[in-house]
């Protein structure tokens, strides 16, 4: 197969002339008589076509008879961000004759089918015109679609006109002949297809959501994040950089990430899925604090966290948790998640052992909560500043190593962090370390744990404190006491399509939650809430548990710039074993 892609010839780029060869897995060119060679693997190849091609700002041809021109993917680093920038690389060449160019074009373009299986031909595109500074249609339109057009994805886009359309859509609608789902909006949009397509697949096998043990089946649809939001951590933990275009070239390419999700339970209730952070204490608190505030815009997440620090607060709880095996990996093994993670890939053998590739996982034999090899629970209780668990690093711009900088995408573990109750100062240092790269969990009053699955109630005799305080301090309106008790009843399949969601919690829960009143607050709360992923929990008690691998992301995970570098330009010179040269 390999001898039947090769093609070699002399090939002019403006009035130098190179040494063209495609061997298959690479398409290099040399400029003859010197050494620089430019080398693209055909899996980076966005699109090839004839003519001399311009694609922005608007599409371009001067069809020359024997020219082609190659889109492909260019890397460049981006000083503040972990990962690489991806930018479109474009090369316009000559032949000496028509049926060369022809010879070109076919070849690469049968390459490039045959090195990138997973490329997506149709996309169910959601924008959520809304989301951020309501960029999110110009970003499709003016940067993304002229993209997609190049590399012949076609798209059905919907501009979504409320909250929870997308979902709605995704658990109820036709999804045939779509390879892939793509959300153009920030995290709020990316969960609404989460839990759309995790819904949808559960229910077309037949699987119950509620019950906890139950092993949720992989969604056979893979998930691209336009990065277009006020908070798009999910796109930074998974791609490194929050860039359209670089989002939108990894859908291109087909590439494909697989993603753990934690699903959480309440009195065997499906209450949400997550895939960054559930956090009770300070991150439920800085949350439910900064709905108070949303007037203030991004800046609110600063002055709540500054409220709900001075209020010096913490909460009495018992943790559980089931250890995951610490012969695999360690939350403190200093190693970091990053592009082509052995951790995860050993992960996917593990998860899948019946499969012999991704493209069969799905219908592969699953067995990951078998409850003879499930393990012993721990067991903790006492005060905590803040009790989390994160199924990835949960790094973002602001805290570019993350919570848990070991935290591994697709080990089907997570690491849960508990910060004992400290003094003011000592839990200042724990936050501050999120912003630096000092080890936030070298503390005496921190622990961190990798996990499977967590447990989380009160101690006895809180739990009525707990129920009375959330219902009391309700506006009182019947529906909103009533929320609470009927999602007990209430299966999740029922509640999403009746259209709750975290998100409208928030609003009751502003009134519903406990409770800040800043440093005035007379009665220190005895509860506080579950921040998950930007979503306020209505309840304390709750049952997490990791589903490995759950979903598919259009990504990589994030390529580090020291141990990836674009080589292309340094052709034969390159000596260092980088991705391009793997
Ligand atoms: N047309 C719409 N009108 C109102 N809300 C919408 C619409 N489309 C989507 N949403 C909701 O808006 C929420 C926020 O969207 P998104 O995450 O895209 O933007 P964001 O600016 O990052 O949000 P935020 O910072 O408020 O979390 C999502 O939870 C989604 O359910």
């Amino acid at each position: 197969m390999e001898t039947d892609l090769r093609l070699e010839s002399s090939l002019w780029v403006g009035n130098k002339r190179y040494r063209a060869v495609l061997t298959g897995w690479h398409f290099n060119w040399t400029e003859v008589d010197k050494k620089k060679t430019i080398s693209v693997p055909v899996a980076e190849v966005i699109g090839v076509e004839e003519g001399r091609v311009e694609i922005l700002p608007h599409k371009s041809v001067e069809d020359k008879d024997k020219d082609f021109t190659v889109f492909y993917v260019k890397r460049s680093s981006n000083g503040g961000s972990s990962g690489l920038v991806w930018k479109v690389g474009r090369t316009q060449f000559s032949c000496p004759s028509r049926v060369l160019r022809d010879q070109w074009t076919k070849q690469l373009r049968t390459a490039v089918k045959l090195h990138s299986p997973l490329r997506p031909q149709r996309l169910l595109v959601f924008i959520n015109p809304f989301g951020g500074k309501k960029k999110g249609r110009k970003i499709f339109h003016s940067v993304v679609a002229p993209l997609f057009e190049l590399a012949g994805i076609s798209c059905h886009v919907i501009v979504t006109e409320r909250a929870n359309q997308a979902r709605d859509h995704l658990l109820k609608k036709d999804l045939t002949g779509f390879d892939g789902v793509v959300c153009v909006g920030g995290d709020g949009m990316f969960s609404e297809l989460l839990h759309g397509l995790i819904g949808r697949t559960q229910q077309e096998a037949g699987l119950c959501e509620n019950d906890p043990t139950v092993t949720l089946q992989p969604c056979p649809l893979h998930i691209g994040i336009i990065p277009a939001g006020s908070t798009d951590c999910v796109c930074y933990a998974t791609v490194g950089v929050i860039d359209p275009v670089t989002s939108a070239l990894h859908i291109i390419i087909g590439d494909s990430q697989p993603l753990d999700v934690c699903s959480v339970h309440h009195t065997s209730v499906l209450v949400r899925y997550s895939v960054s952070l559930v956090g009770y204490g300070f991150y439920g608190d800085v949350l439910a604090e900064s709905e108070k505030h949303r007037w203030m815009g991004p800046l609110r997440y600063d002055y709540s966290g500054a409220m709900v620090y001075l209020s010096n607060r913490s909460y009495a709880g018992i943790v559980q948790y089931l250890p995951a095996d610490p012969l695999l990996s360690s939350p403190r093994d200093k190693t970091r998640c990053l592009s082509g993670c052995s951790v995860c890939s050993r992960s996917t053998e593990r998860l899948f052992p019946h499969s012999s590739d991704s493209g069969s996982l799905y219908s592969a034999n699953f067995s990951q909560f078998n409850s003879d090899s499930e393990g012993e629970w721990v067991r903790v209780e006492g005060r905590f500043r803040c009790v989390s668990l994160t199924c990835m690093s949960s790094s973002c711009p602001r805290s570019p190593l993350g919570l848990s900088p070991s935290a591994h995408l697709a080990d089907g573990t997570g690491d849960l962090i508990l910060v004992w109750d400290t003094h003011p100062l000592g839990f200042l240092k724990f936050l501050h370390r999120h912003t630096s790269t000092q080890d936030q969990f070298d503390l005496p009053f921190v622990e961190v744990h990798r996990v499977k699955a967590i447990r989380f109630c009160l101690p006895a005799g809180k739990e009525e404190d707990a129920y009375e305080e959330i219902v009391e301090q309700s506006s009182g309106t019947d529906e909103e006491r009533g929320y609470i008790e009927t999602v007990s009843r209430s299966g999740s399949q029922q509640r999403l399509a009746e259209g709750h969601t975290g998100r409208d919690l928030t609003n009751k829960q502003k009134t519903a939650n406990p409770f800040l009143c800043g440093l005035c607050c007379s009665k220190s709360p005895s509860v506080s809430v579950w921040n998950c992923d930007g979503e306020i929990l209505p309840f304390t008690e709750i049952l997490c548990r990791i589903h490995g691998q759950l979903v598919r992301l259009y990504a990589r995970g994030i390529e580090n710039s020291t141990a990836a570098h674009d080589c292309s330009e340094e052709g034969d010179k390159c000596e260092r074993r980088c991705i391009l040269h793997k």
